[in-house]
């Protein structure tokens, strides 16, 4: 773990007792503070998502967000983005979220791509360049050149290099998921916000992208903050999970947060985290979120046993 990521600490939450508030930092140790929430809540469609969250993410740390589907994880990364208003204090890099431009960089839920589109990888990673100029020249040849660039060199950090001339309608999900972290990286973003990377990946893609993750947090010095379903790739990399529930967050290393205590506190319900032979953990009894959830993910209902990661605990 890095040394910023080490002595970086959540302050969570909701239920009291939550295992980060017994390890707060020391002023002086802490790195500086790139995601804040201090009692913040989220609202959507008449109803509070979830609420009394407080969260420090510090720069370099590599944060999972995880809970049942439909809890709001999504949401929270929208509410980051300054999509969706959230109420109490939010912070990201020093200003109300939205506000932070170009040093956040985004990769939305799994998108698909046709497999008829001509476009080309390296046009797609360009969009996170200039896609907000579409259709417009760019001003200056230097720029332009600046641009190709980056561009390249992106391409280049996650792997791309062999397939990012092909059509990306022609790439592997695995290849697509690549350029489309590469299109997030393009304009050097210090926080990287992830909603669920590794979905819709075979295993040894979820490995693949899992590492190069890692990687970039790790050697690139961004703050990764990433939705995921199931933690078990990313395990191994974290510094710290968030996990959600109705009534507020815990927040800490995996090894104190997804333990059958506290995930049974947290649930106001028992829950149970075995430890498979081959070091994954498996949550039973994680409730599901209320109903009003259209549920992408068939299989994870109520009481049903949720793989949540691996080798730590
Ligand atoms: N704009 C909206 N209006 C009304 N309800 C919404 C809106 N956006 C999200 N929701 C609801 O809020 C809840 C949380 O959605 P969100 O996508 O954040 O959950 P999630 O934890 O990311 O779920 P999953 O694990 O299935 O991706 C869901 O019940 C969803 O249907």
């Amino acid at each position: 773990m890095r040394p910023a990521a080490r002595a970086a600490r959540a302050a969570a939450t909701h239920p009291p007792g939550a295992p980060s508030e017994a390890s707060q930092p020391s002023q002086s140790s802490a790195p500086r503070s790139v995601v804040s929430l201090r009692d913040a809540s989220v609202r959507v469609g008449g109803r509070v998502l979830w609420s009394g969250v407080d969260l420090e993410v510090g720069a370099g740390e590599f944060v999972a967000v995880l809970g049942p589907n439909g809890v709001g994880k999504s949401t929270l990364v929208k509410a980051l983005l300054g999509v969706l208003p959230a109420e109490g204090g939010l912070r990201v890099l020093d200003r109300p979220p939205g506000r932070a431009g170009e040093r956040v960089g985004y990769l939305p839920q799994r998108r698909s791509f046709d497999p008829s589109l001509r476009m080309r990888g390296l046009d797609v990673v360009g969009l996170g360049w200039d896609g907000d100029r579409w259709g417009l020249p760019a001003p200056w040849t230097a720029g332009r050149k600046a641009a190709r660039r980056r561009v390249e060199e992106v391409v280049e950090l996650v792997g791309a290099s062999a397939y990012a001339r092909r059509p990306i309608g022609q790439c592997s999900g695995g290849e697509q998921q690549r350029l489309l972290i590469a299109q997030a990286l393009v304009r050097r973003p210090e926080l990287l916000l992830l909603d669920e990377p590794l979905d819709s990946l075979d295993l040894p893609n979820q490995a693949a992208v899992a590492a190069l993750i890692g990687r970039i947090c790790r050697e690139e010095g961004v703050t990764v903050v990433m939705v995921a379903h199931d933690v078990n790739p990313i395990l191994s990399r974290l510094d710290r999970v968030v996990y959600l529930a109705e009534g507020g967050a815990v927040c800490g290393t995996p090894a104190e947060v997804i333990t059958s205590e506290t995930l049974t506190r947290l649930y106001r319900t028992p829950v149970e985290v075995l430890s498979t032979s081959d070091g994954r953990l498996v949550v039973v009894g994680q409730p599901e979120a209320p109903a009003h959830h259209a549920d992408r993910h068939t299989g994870q209902r109520t009481g049903q046993r949720t793989e949540q990661g691996g080798g730590r605990s």
